[in-house]
């Protein structure tokens, strides 16, 4: 199976890494600064399931041919348009999109752009972030990856997938509801990226204040609602999991978005609080807490770019 990877930040370098190190045939479609890296240093990984460095072989948008079986998307939601047009003139005949992509709202864009039959469901559970100097570091040991076709059915293609995928050392998983899964992790993402950037602080910092471990129980109820008015109401098991995760006072568990922010980089804003936001008052639910955070990084953004942001 030849595979393009659609970035190689966070997600891409830490599962691309690990298939061209364990030699799957790999190419990474990336922009002309990172090309240049990735040409000199190769894929550079901190991971405490072992430090690696690996040669890859990349291409820029210019570059890419149509001989790809599939294309993995691991590009923020911001940059989702370029990223298609970069990707559409290397699929070969009947190939594959798998996006890795937090949200829910990449995937109509996607079936829009590809075909639904030709697009997957894909969604990572993993803290990894890149470092300015271009080395991927794995930041705790979740490392699972849950894929799917959107009809739900166990397909030789989904079986193929996964025999690559489990190269990678992840744990990976084929669901038969994949947008159930996609929904289960906004329903977590938007209570945890909400609040992490709107307190700057871990979900431990927030838990030991005196209110933040009620706040975050409320956050995390008002969306386990909004996703069970689409249909999707999380089961006991799920909200148990996070309930204790929101009342751990050491937990040093915090958002990709609020490590974005704190770098003064782009973020998701509109794709996950934005899109949580409308689908809450779509549910008909009170919407101040959602509000408060969509508002929140919005303003951050308008600091951001008017360059006032803290040294
Ligand atoms: N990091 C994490 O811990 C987790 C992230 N996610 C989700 O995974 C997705 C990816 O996140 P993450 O890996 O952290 O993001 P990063 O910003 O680390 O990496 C994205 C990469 O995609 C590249 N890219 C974007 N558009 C293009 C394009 N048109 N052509 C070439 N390269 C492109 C960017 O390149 P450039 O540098 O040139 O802009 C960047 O290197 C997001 O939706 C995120 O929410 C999900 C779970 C955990
Ligand atoms: C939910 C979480 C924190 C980990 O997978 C994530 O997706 C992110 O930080 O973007």
């Amino acid at each position: 199976m030849k595979i393009l990877i659609l970035g190689a930040g966070g997600i891409g370098g830490l599962f691309g890494g690990r298939l061209a190190l364990a030699g799957a045939d790999v190419t990474f479609l990336v922009r002309d600064k990172r090309k240049s890296q990735l040409d000199d240093d190769g894929i550079r990984v901190e991971s405490q399931f072992g430090n690696f460095c690996v040669p890859v072989h990349s291409v820029t948008a210019r570059e890419v041919k149509p001989e790809f079986d599939l294309v993995i998307l691991t590009c923020k939601a911001y940059d989702l348009p370029s990223a298609i047009e970069s990707v559409r003139p290397g699929l070969a005949p009947g190939a594959a999109v798998l996006p890795f992509l937090n949200g829910l709202a990449h995937l109509e864009v996607l079936n829009q752009a590809f075909g639904a039959a030709n697009v997957l469901g894909g969604t990572a559970r993993v803290q990894v972030t890149m470092t300015p100097d271009g080395v991927i570091r794995q930041l705790n040991d979740w490392q699972t990856l849950t894929i799917g076709e959107q009809d739900g059915r166990v397909s030789p293609r989904i079986e193929a997938l996964k025999a690559v995928l489990d190269q990678t050392g992840a744990e990976v998983k084929v669901s038969p509801q994949i947008l159930r899964e996609l929904w289960l992790k906004l329903v977590h993402l938007s209570t945890v990226a909400g609040m992490t950037c709107l307190m700057r602080a871990n979900i431990g910092e927030i838990v030991r204040t005196p209110e933040g471990s009620a706040l975050l129980v409320k956050f995390f109820e008002r969306n386990a609602e909004i996703a069970a008015h689409f249909g999707h109401r999380p089961d006991d098991k799920f909200r148990s999991t996070y309930l204790a995760l929101f009342r751990q006072a050491d937990a040093m568990y915090e958002a990709s978005m609020l490590r974005d922010l704190e770098k003064g980089g782009r973020i998701e804003s509109e794709q996950i609080l934005g899109d949580m936001l409308r689908r809450c008052r779509e549910a008909g639910q009170p919407d101040a807490l959602h509000l408060a955070a969509y508002t929140h990084v919005k303003a951050f953004e308008q600091r951001r770019d008017a360059g006032r942001l803290p040294r």
